[in-house]
């Protein structure tokens, strides 16, 4: 394309290639209707781009989670929307999902595996509605450590509005996410959050250890080049023994919820993770909950893991009193 017609950050797409070589053919009624067009795809450009700002879950939670940026140009990040973990895509770059126009208020992507013939309760529409409250449904249970928890799932006799259902309704909270010069976007409270409160559960693409390990590598040289940021978490499960026994690889970076925006924090930050095996389902959901009481405005964080265990992460701006100075990095 003749350089006269190619702004600066022009990219020289085919589009305009072809552009290049029909519009000096045009009469001057076609040439303005080429003009005039344009205009009307910027405008509705334009309307995409701020609802995109005002929503980042594109209507799939129940509450809109806005995007907040007063330090610099970034009107929003792009991933693609899934509420709950889902199975892990062939080809994540080239999948699509409409956001910022008609709501497509359902998520398109495969939930996680479910267990074959597996029985739930058969409680009747709420659990402990029979009698015995919620502790009389097989479902409910706590191990002791607190870190697994049981819920109701896909093979319940119970309906949506059963108690024993807390993480399956998606994120309960108030949210926005905030950029940070430094940390880049950050998930913050929009309203009071009481200790214990369920906040969000950590969603996104299932993988095999294979495929984290090959994402996490292409993740570590794209980051190199700055100013990209992965969000592959490795979950590992723990026999009371201490040994482990399973490891689940869940990649928000390309397909996820807004807790892949949430940063780290050497202190452990305001938010614990619970596992929680909704029955019928294979794969227990990583969950976050209010450690303690969370004003409004305030960043919502927890720890990656030990930054003197895994040394090699990069500069740490948590800001707490604790700071090892170094983001502990992912170990796949
Ligand atoms: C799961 S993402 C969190 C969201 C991320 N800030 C974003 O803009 O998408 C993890 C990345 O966030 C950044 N990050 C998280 N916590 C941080 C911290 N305490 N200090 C500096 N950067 C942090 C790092 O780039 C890290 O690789």
């Amino acid at each position: 394309m003749g350089k006269r017609y190619q702004s600066s950050n022009q990219q020289e797409s085919p589009l305009v290639r072809c552009a290049d070589l029909i519009l000096p053919w045009l009469h001057p009624i076609e040439l303005s209707s080429i003009s005039s067009t344009c205009k009307a795809l910027n405008d509705i450009a334009r309307a995409i781009t701020g609802t995109r700002i005002s929503d980042a879950s594109r209507l799939l939670e129940s509450f809109a989670i806005p995007f907040i940026n007063t330090v610099d140009n970034t009107p929003y990040a792009y991933f693609l929307y899934t509420p709950t973990h889902t199975l892990a895509l062939q080809d994540p770059l080239q999948a699509r999902q409409p956001w910022g126009s008609e709501p497509s208020a359902r998520s398109a992507f495969e939930p996680g595996p479910a267990v074959e013939g597996s029985c739930g309760c058969e409680c009747p529409e709420r659990c402990g509605d029979g009698g015995g409250g919620l502790l009389g449904c097989p479902c409910w249970g706590r191990l002791d450590s607190g870190e697994v928890t049981r819920e109701c799932g896909p093979s319940c006799g119970c309906g949506s509005g059963c108690g024993n259902r807390v993480t399956l309704k998606g994120v309960s909270v108030k949210l926005k996410v905030v950029r940070d010069r430094r940390k880049g976007w950050g998930l913050h409270a929009d309203d009071f959050i009481p200790c214990g409160q369920f906040v969000s559960e950590y969603a996104g693409e299932l993988l095999t250890t294979k495929e984290a390990r090959r994402r996490q590598q292409a993740y570590d040289e794209l980051a190199l080049g700055g100013r990209f940021s992965s969000a592959l978490l490795v979950v590992r499960e723990h026999l009371p023994s201490g040994n482990i026994c399973m490891r689940i690889n869940i990649d928000a970076t390309r397909i996820g919820n807004v807790a892949r925006f949430i940063n780290h924090s050497c202190d452990g930050g305001n938010l614990s993770t619970v596992l929680v095996r909704n029955s019928g389902s294979l794969l227990p959901r990583l969950c976050f909950f209010a450690s303690r009481d969370i004003e409004e405005d305030e960043e919502l964080t927890f720890s990656y893991g030990d930054s003197r265990l895994r040394p090699k992460g990069s500069p740490c701006f948590c800001g707490s009193y604790p700071c090892l100075g170094i983001l502990p990095s992912e170990y796949t």
